[in-house]
């Protein structure tokens, strides 16, 4: 019996493989760089499974390019790369690796909530142009972040995640999600208020929703007038979310404190990009979930995903149910 083909789109944790190696022909792109988007559409040709990242476009060319296509499961737990409606309509089940990498998210996102509330990207250039001649009462002056108030967009998982670590701090938790999350009010005493009032009151905006029609540029012009000249706004979620220039703008001008971010719009952020050139933003290389056990995590779980799928099982993580039901109809 021939065995199935399935084809991941980067060079990714040893896990994956020693899920697949027994049940599968693997083909990967052997890389730490994308593979591009040619070569990408002829080698799923011959795909039952596909195993890709967040930076591989799963749109109708490529399941026109893929006609045995089983399985796409994303190594992520964002899935917006993905044409998941296209993808049900054909029906084929789409993955994605939720919760094991929701703790090391929310701990990059306080990584850069700490960092840009005490300007520790400026403080290390400083030492390291050898500027430092003394103690200074005035040197690099902060934001408290003790007892100070958190805004967190988007109490889903790594929302969730967040206010617990703002619980040490004893901050005051403020929330905004299109739905009220109960059991973060009962467990943190989060409370739920709408946009404007987040934007007004929050010293610390954290971003964890996903990205889609209602969060596209949801962090506007408007939306930075709104926020305290103190603020600061951290992005971990997806670049899109906050409009880019509003963002250079409002930074440039002081309207708000300081920003960091782990994921932009472009992405990557090209070098010579404005923004990197400002002292009060921070930009880390989307790294949310880039620790050594979560990684190997999410891609046991890619992999698992892929097998259900060729097996014709349920994915354990999948994003579109949806699927099983047509094919039940
Ligand atoms: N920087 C990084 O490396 C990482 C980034 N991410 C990003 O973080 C996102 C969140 O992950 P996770 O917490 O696991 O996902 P969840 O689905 O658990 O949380 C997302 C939350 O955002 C809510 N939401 C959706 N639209 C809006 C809106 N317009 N306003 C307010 N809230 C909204 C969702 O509500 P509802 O469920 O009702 O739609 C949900 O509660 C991922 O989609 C991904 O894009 C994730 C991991 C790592
Ligand atoms: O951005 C990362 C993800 O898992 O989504």
């Amino acid at each position: 019996m021939t065995r199935p083909q399935v084809y991941i789109t980067r060079r990714i944790p040893e896990r994956a493989f020693e899920v697949l190696r027994e049940h599968a022909e693997i083909k990967v792109w052997d890389s730490d760089l994308p593979v591009p988007r040619e070569i990408l559409l002829k080698e799923v040709a011959d795909a039952d499974g596909l195993l890709c990242l967040l930076t591989e476009k799963v749109d109708a060319e490529l399941l026109n390019a893929a006609p045995r296509l089983k399985v796409v499961s994303n190594m992520a737990v964002g899935f917006d790369n993905i044409d998941v409606a296209e993808c049900t309509r054909r029906g084929i089940p789409v993955g994605n690796t939720p919760g094991v990498l929701t703790e090391a998210t929310a701990d990059l996102t306080w990584a850069l909530l700490l960092a840009a509330a005490r300007r520790i990207r400026e403080a290390i250039d400083y030492v390291r142009e050898g500027r430092w001649i003394t103690w200074g009462p005035m040197l690099l002056l902060g934001q408290d972040v003790y007892g100070a108030t958190i805004g967190i967009i988007g109490m889903g998982r790594i929302g969730t995640a967040v206010a617990r670590r703002a619980k040490g701090f004893n901050m005051r938790i403020l929330y905004h999600d299109v739905r009220r999350n109960e059991a973060a009010e009962a467990e943190l005493g989060a409370v739920f208020v709408d946009m404007d009032t987040l934007l007004r009151e929050s010293d610390f905006i954290t971003i964890h929703t996903d990205l889609n029609p209602s969060t596209y540029r949801l962090i506007n012009r408007e939306a930075f007038a709104k926020m305290k000249p103190t603020a600061v706004l951290v992005n971990a979620a997806r670049g899109p979310i906050v409009d880019t220039e509003a963002l250079y703008e409002a930074l440039k001008e002081g309207r708000i404190f300081a920003a960091a971010l782990d994921v932009t719009d472009p992405e990557p952020l090209p070098a010579d990009h404005p923004l990197l050139q400002l002292p009060n933003c921070m930009v880390v290389p989307h790294i949310g979930s880039a620790t050594v056990t979560t990684r190997n995590r999410m891609a046991e779980i890619a992999a698992l995903n892929v097998l259900a799928g060729l097996r014709g099982e349920r994915l354990p993580y999948c994003v579109n149910p949806e699927v099983y039901e047509r094919a039940a109809g």
